[in-house]
């Protein structure tokens, strides 16, 4: 065990959460968490679905509510890009997790998420409101992210061993 906090990884649609929460899921052995599907899957709808019919906020308050029951559980959980827009959620990213931004620039999202704007409800919109709503979010991540690791022009293996490394250093250190 590193330390009793999860890990939170946090970042723009595409910064590679899911993926790379995936593979220090396996060499951590720990359980991986990925609030949105936990949403789907109790909710039983797509986000899409739930975008349409009940809302972003009340999507908002279901990611908040998941994140609540993952604190001092020794997992990983792979966040929702838009989890830091809700104060209460920055809250607990910063004081009851080990959060890690996976920094990605918007050029990069951009290549990465050519024609998945069906699943993404948000990435639906104009280039210039996609860039807004990325520069808007970065203030928020900066503000509860305790690592901080970009991740253009690597790999998910690298950017998953560059994570390890900086949490056995903070368990050397305390
Ligand atoms: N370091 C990387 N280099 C190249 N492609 C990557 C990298 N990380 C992730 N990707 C690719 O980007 C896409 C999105 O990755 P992923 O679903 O893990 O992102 P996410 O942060 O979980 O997104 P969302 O918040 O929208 O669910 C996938 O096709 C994935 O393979
Ligand atoms: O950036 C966002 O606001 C979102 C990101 C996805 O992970 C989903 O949580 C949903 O599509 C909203």
């Amino acid at each position: 065990m590193i330390n009793m906090k999860s890990i939170a990884l946090i970042g723009f649609m595409g910064s590679g959460k899911t993926t790379i929460g995936q593979i220090l899921g396996k060499e951590l052995t720990y359980p991986v968490i990925d609030v949105d599907e936990q949403i789907e899957k109790k909710t039983n709808m797509t986000i899409k679905k739930i975008f349409e019919t009940k809302g972003e906020n009340w999507f908002r308050e279901k990611e908040g509510e998941e994140l609540n029951k993952w604190v001092d559980q020794n997992v990983i959980v792979s966040t929702g890009g838009g989890i830091i827009t809700k104060e209460q959620n920055r809250n607990q990213l910063k004081e009851q997790f080990n959060t890690i931004w996976l920094r990605t620039s918007f050029e990069e999202i951009m290549k990465r998420l050519a024609g998945e704007q069906d699943t993404r409800p948000l990435w639906r919109k104009p280039v210039e409101e996609r860039r807004q709503l990325f520069l808007d979010r970065e203030s928020l991540y900066k503000q509860v992210a305790h690592y901080i690791i970009w991740t253009d022009g690597r790999s998910q293996d690298e950017i998953a061993q560059e994570i390890i490394n900086l949490l056995q250093l903070y368990k050397t250190e305390k």
